[in-house]
């Protein structure tokens, strides 16, 4: 119980008020203890001799004593309010600024649920130790030691006598402490399991919905309500035990002091004032006694929140601040990345000997296949992780000598997953505090192509969002977190896969916005999209967390490299403007591999038997066992191929995006799908059904016998 010192020390830190308090406990337990003893005096000295004087005089000291008593509790209650309010007050600032010290692994390690909890019950866990028990506990800790003292100068030996036997008061609850804590641990633990699935239904209903989850996450709920109930169980049940031994040991102390006093009367070895003095002290100091036992799981409770929040307290930033940190100049000149190394494990890098050098003013991209680290390095540029290895700076300013707020100030990351808040749209683009007018802020919003959206809704700039953003489509959330990176003003705008969940018109809007604002500040994309990128001044290719090419559009093309191929894999099909509909070229079907050989006029027969199909967020185009009889290739759009890995569950193993396929084993043969590929956003595929297929396969036999040798080769 290592807290009960901490929280002392809490307390301790306004030291009028906790004079004040400790003071009024002090005169509040003398009067307690003091009371009982007056029974001796009235029996012995006033009732026992009939003496009124002495009446009177024991009468007016127990008056004066109980109204200084009572000014003592009004007093006391007052600074024990004020000082746990302050002391709790100060912990949730501190968690809360130490909440937002912390870095993006922080945010992985802890779950919503972990966290709002520790704010929710574990704060209100400890406000009750703070505001109660702990008051509590001083008061009857004191009132116990006095009245034990008191009952020693009334009659040592049965002082003896009683404390041996309350020694039992405290066996019990000793003994069953352990399970007590365990048990509430384990209850904990179960609520924060159950917090979070209910965190995860909500924000994920379209998700379960759309994949058709809702019996595994009602198998799950089901598990973990169970769980809530018999580690309840558990916990009732040694709280209560907990609470009831001491009572039972304190009946049998009774009836040893009852004893044992008549035996001291009978043989005059103590007065009758005496032992009604000794008997009420000591229903006061076994009260006291009961009191503290019965404070011991709540203070058990306590002290598990309170390592909870101390936990939290615990964790160091993984990104500190320098101790004197620079302030980046007005205008900056270049960015660079000097031999980065930096893996989100010690186990692998994700970014190796990583150098580039940006002027500023350009327009940079950072393109090559999922996982290459594109997103990476941007993070890495926006101080959101250090390398292990090697330099990220902004002129000469390594970043991690510089103070965040000027570095957010300088650089704004705009990510494909918008979040907004739930609040106005004037609030989420003119926070409190920012300087920003009206005139900017609409002239912000025009530049992000939503201005007049917004003046179309009945609100305008005041329509309130919801569920962070969800309310919005896809497109006029984009825009809003575009507008609201704008009115900052950065002079490096980091984007990362900004227009990849949108439509072809709005992300054309969106790269037309980017082609207007670009040399007014140095931006960095981070797109798997090449068609957005080819006017970039310089274009950054990752492979496997290596540049591997770096050069503008025609220079990449030249050298025939990984861009090359990652832009004639992107190629060769059609989409109309509103996305609805898709046509692939023959060239781009010569391309696959299992069509090589086939002629050009059999493949423009194969290239009509193509459909268009969309996919949201969360369609599964494939299901893993499930038979098939579909080829797909993507136009554009992102999906990730999930396998399911006994006792791990659903893992996903790749990425496909625009140009990649999947499935043309389904051209030949009935064969149960060996992974699930599901879209991450909105996306357009085109596919072909093996019975259309075959219909050209009956009259150009050809065909079958090309795919039949590259396919069966593959399988
Ligand atoms: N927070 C993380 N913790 C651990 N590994 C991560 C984390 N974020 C990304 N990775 C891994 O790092 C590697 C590089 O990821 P990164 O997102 O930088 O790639 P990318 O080129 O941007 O790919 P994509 O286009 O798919 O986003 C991937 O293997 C990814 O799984």
């Amino acid at each position: 119980m290592n807290f009960i010192p901490a929280m002392l020390r809490y307390l301790s830190s306004n030291k009028l008020l906790c004079g004040i308090f400790v003071l009024s406990i002090f005169v509040e337990v003398a009067y307690t203890v003091a009371a009982p003893l007056s029974l001796k005096y009235l029996v012995d000295e006033a009732f026992g001799p009939k003496n009124f004087q002495v009446f009177v005089i024991i009468l007016i000291i127990l008056i004066c004593g109980g109204l200084l008593n009572i000014c003592a509790s009004a007093i006391g209650d007052y600074s024990l309010g004020k000082l746990s309010g302050e002391v709790i007050r100060k912990l949730r600032t501190e968690l809360f600024i130490h909440l937002q010290k912390q870095s993006l692994p922080f945010y992985q390690r802890y779950r919503v649920g972990d966290l709002v909890m520790r704010f929710a019950a574990d704060m209100t866990a400890m406000e009750r130790v703070i505001r109660l028990s702990c008051p509590l506990f001083l008061k009857e800790s004191l009132s116990a030691v006095l009245g034990l003292f008191m009952l020693f100068t009334i009659e040592w030996k049965l002082t003896l006598a009683v404390i041996a036997g309350s020694a039992l008061m405290f066996v019990g609850p000793k003994l069953l402490q352990g399970r007590a804590e365990t048990a509430n641990v384990r209850y904990k633990e179960a609520q924060e399991q159950f917090s979070n699935t209910i965190d995860e239904m909500v924000k994920g209903h379209k998700t379960i919905k759309g994949l058709h989850m809702q019996q595994r996450f009602m198998v799950r709920a089901r598990k973990q309500i169970h769980e809530l109930f018999s580690f309840g169980l558990s916990m009732h049940v040694t709280n209560a035990l907990m609470e009831r031994l001491p009572l039972t040991a304190l009946l049998i102390l009774n009836g040893i002091m009852i004893g044992f006093g008549g035996y001291l009367i009978f043989h005059d070895e103590m007065t009758v004032g005496g032992f009604m003095a000794f008997f009420t002290l000591f229903i006061s100091v076994g009260q006291s006694a009961t009191n503290l036992s019965f404070l011991i799981p709540n203070l058990i409770d306590s002290s598990i929140s309170f390592n909870r929040v101390r936990d939290i307290f615990d964790q160091r930033p993984d990104v500190p601040e320098a101790a004197n940190p620079a302030e980046l100049p007005a205008v900056i000149r270049s960015i660079r990345m000097e031999r980065v190394t930096f893996g989100y494990t010690d186990d692998a890098d994700q970014l190796r000997d990583v150098s580039l050098h940006i002027a500023a003013g350009s327009y940079v991209a950072f393109v090559g296949p999922s996982g290459s680290g594109k997103s990476t390095a941007l993070q890495l540029l926006a101080r959101f992780y250090d390398p292990k290895q090697g330099s990220v700076a902004i002129d000469h300013y390594d970043l991690s000598n510089v103070s965040e707020a000027s570095l957010r100030k300088a650089c704004t990351l705009v990510t494909q997953d918008t979040f907004l808040f739930n609040a106005s749209i004037r609030d989420n683009l003119m926070p409190e505090g920012e300087d920003i007018t009206e005139a900017e802020m609409v002239e912000a919003a025009r530049q992000a192509n939503i201005h007049d959206i917004i003046a179309g809704w009945p609100d305008g700039y005041e329509t309130m969002i919801y569920h962070e953003g969800g309310s919005l489509s896809g497109g006029e959330r984009q825009r809003i977190s575009l507008a609201r990176a704008l009115l900052r003003k950065p002079q490096l705008l980091l984007l990362d896969e900004v227009t990849s969940a949108l439509d072809p018109a709005t992300e054309a809007d969106i790269n037309r916005l980017i082609q207007r604002i670009r040399g007014r500040q140095t931006i960095i994309s981070v797109t798997h999209r090449l068609d957005s990128v080819v006017n970039a001044d310089t274009i950054h290719v990752f492979h496997e967390g290596r540049i591997v090419e770096s050069g503008t559009h025609q220079e990449l093309m030249k050298l025939d490299g990984l861009y090359r191929s990652l832009w004639e894999k992107q190629h060769g099909f059609h989409l109309s403007r509103d996305g609805l509909h898709a046509t692939v070229e023959v060239e781009r079907l010569a391309k696959l591999p299992f069509f090589a050989g086939i002629e050009p006029e059999l493949l423009r027969d194969i290239a009509t038997l193509f459909t268009t199909e969309m996919c949201k967020e969360g369609d599964a185009v494939v299901r893993e066992g499930e038979e098939g009889s579909k080829f797909y290739i993507i136009v554009r759009g992102r999906f990730e191929v999930l396998k399911w890995i006994p006792g791990a569950g659903e893992k996903r193993v790749a990425i496909l995006q625009d140009g990649d396929h999947f499935g043309e084993i389904a051209l030949l043969k009935d064969v149960p799908r060996n992974a699930t590929v599901q879209a991450t956003g909105p996306s357009v595929l085109l596919s072909v059904r093996r019975e259309s297929f075959h219909k050209l396969i009956a009259a150009y036999p050809q065909i079958l016998s090309a795919l039949e040798s590259t396919l069966l080769q593959r399988i």
